[in-house]
């Protein structure tokens, strides 16, 4: 029996107004850690509601274009600081409804406020700069404006962090905003929209409509007045929504999946190397798209390592998010649960050897839950599907490797260039692991998971479409330039 009674059902939030279309049926959204407990319910909307959505952002647009960037700050450390004010309720929702553990998820919603204020600071500074005419009598500079109404597609792994971080630097430089949240943490993301209602925003300025992919998702890439469409999932989806957004004109980012390596090297500090391996693999149950995923190990150190991370790997306690203890939650759903499940059986299937983990965990308490162990595989062979395929999962494979060229050239051999990390000590190997791994996060001595609000974010390869989110770059996405030549 689901808990029905004790779930909230959530409206959509369209021209600073909650609402529910009468005839639009709910989608729950089940705990992960107890598939009989439902954290609450979403509206599946039409297309008519998205179609107000984007009505109510259009209109908006030019009155918030017209205030300061000051100005649009200020909202933005108000929902700064409502965010913050619920920040251990809506963390707690954020564990309930998509698994990963409390501690993970206070840290994510402390960061949305961080992200908040960062780009409440961005109204006050420098849009452009004064570039020498071949006129002397000219002044010659360039200044930025918004896209317009700009459709933002999250997904639930990181369901505070991922819409703020797109949310935000949209807002400050004067876009408004249409949210499709994915359905799996579609409770989460409209807790952070009532922050933003708290926070006074004009009307219109901010909106959310929850539903499916193939319909909202959707109709916000085929929408004709949504101005730009920023988006995080899947390549598969991903791809369709930059080939539509293309067809019509509209500006797109993409950030999308990772196969991400690191690399032992010979005179690597190994606990060091176990502690980012498995923190970069396995927090979060590996949902992570900079989650740590093939780790190519030197030969002369491949037993040292194996045997250090897996005495470490089996100290690891699976459970409750909510549980103090808990160091590994469950994946985010039931097919997220049945895609690891089923790329663990593909690993088995082609001859890799399972060193750790590899099942569903079903001890008293978890039976209900979508609890898998922590999976370490060996002799996994570079065409295996485990090591080119995003699993989104606890799954670690290990790679030994005869020489750093050869490190270099698997950790390159994959679709994906989203992170990658190295440890060692060696100056001329960081140098040339910098210059030769494909890669937009380079991480060096550290886990490959670790995106900081104030850095370009984005990857090479099919990880992305070339852009860059957060820090200055979301200025890159988020405006068009304008020159100006102005003469007297
Ligand atoms: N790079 C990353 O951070 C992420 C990568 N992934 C990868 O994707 C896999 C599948 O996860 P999944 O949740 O299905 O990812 P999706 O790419 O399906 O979902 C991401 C977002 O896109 C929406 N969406 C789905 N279909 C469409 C569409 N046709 N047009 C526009 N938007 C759409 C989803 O809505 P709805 O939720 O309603 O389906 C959700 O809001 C994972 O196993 C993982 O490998 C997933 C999430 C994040
Ligand atoms: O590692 C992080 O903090 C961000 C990861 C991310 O963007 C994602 O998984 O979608």
């Amino acid at each position: 029996m689901k808990t029905q009674t004790e779930a909230i059902t959530y409206s959509n939030y369209i021209n600073g107004e909650w609402i529910s279309a009468d005839g639009n049926s709910l989608e729950p959204s089940v705990n992960p850690a107890n598939k009989n407990e439902v954290v609450g319910y979403v509206q599946l909307s039409s297309r008519a509601e998205l179609d107000a959505a984007v009505s109510a952002a259009k209109a908006a647009k030019t009155e918030w274009r017209k205030l300061s960037g000051a100005a649009r700050g200020e909202f933005l450390y108000k929902a700064a600081n409502m965010l913050e004010s619920r920040l251990d309720e809506i963390a707690e929702t954020m564990t309930k409804e998509m698994g990963k553990t409390l501690p993970e998820a206070k840290g994510e919603t402390a960061r949305g406020i961080a992200i908040l204020r960062y780009y409440a600071g961005e109204g006050m500074r420098k849009v452009g700069d004064v570039i020498p005419s071949t006129d002397q009598e000219a002044l010659m500079f360039t200044t930025r404006t918004p896209l317009g109404v700009v459709g933002v597609i999250s997904p639930w792994n990181f369901p505070v962090a991922i819409p703020i971080w797109k949310m935000a630097p949209a807002l400050i430089y004067g876009n408004t905003v249409v949210l499709k949240p994915a359905t799996e943490a579609a409770v989460t993301a409209a807790k952070v929209i009532e922050c933003f209602d708290a926070a006074g925003f004009p009307a219109g300025v901010v909106n959310m409509v929850t539903g499916s992919g193939s319909i909202i998702g959707q109709g916000i890439v085929d929408h004709p007045d949504i101005n730009g469409i920023t988006f995080t999932g899947s390549n598969e989806v991903g791809k369709r929504v930059g080939q539509g957004a293309f067809a019509r004109g509209a500006k797109y980012q993409l950030e999308m999946g990772g196969k991400n390596p690191v690399i032992i090297a010979s005179d690597a500090d190994l606990d060091l190397a176990v502690e980012g391996t498995i923190s970069g693999g396995l927090r979060s149950t590996g949902q992570k798209c900079t989650a740590t995923s093939r780790v190519f190990v030197a030969v002369e150190v491949y037993d040292t390592f194996k045997d250090k991370l897996l005495s470490k790997v089996r100290e690891l306690k699976v459970g409750h998010g909510l549980d103090a203890g808990t160091w590994m939650g469950p994946c985010a759903s039931e097919n997220q649960y049945k895609t690891v499940l089923s790329y663990i059986d593909k690993g088995l299937a082609e001859g890799a050897d399972l060193l750790f983990g590899g099942k569903k965990v079903t001890s008293e308490g978890l039976e209900n839950g979508f609890y898998v162990e922590p999976t370490v595989f060996e002799n996994v062979d570079i065409k295996m599907t485990i090591a080119r395929e995003e699993i989104f999962g606890p799954v670690l494979a290990l790679i030994k490797v005869e020489s750093f060229e050869e490190a270099i050239e698997l950790a390159n051999d994959t679709e994906f260039g989203l992170s990658a990390s190295i440890y060692t000590k060696d100056i001329g190997k960081i140098l040339a692991f910098i210059n030769d791994i494909d890669a937009g996060l380079v991480r060096v001595n550290a886990e490959t998971a670790g995106v900081e609000l104030q850095a370009p974010f984005g990857g090479m390869k099919q990880s992305s479409s070339h852009s860059r989110e957060q820090g200055q770059a979301a200025i890159e996405f988020f405006t068009s330039i304008k020159t100006v030549f102005v003469k007297a």
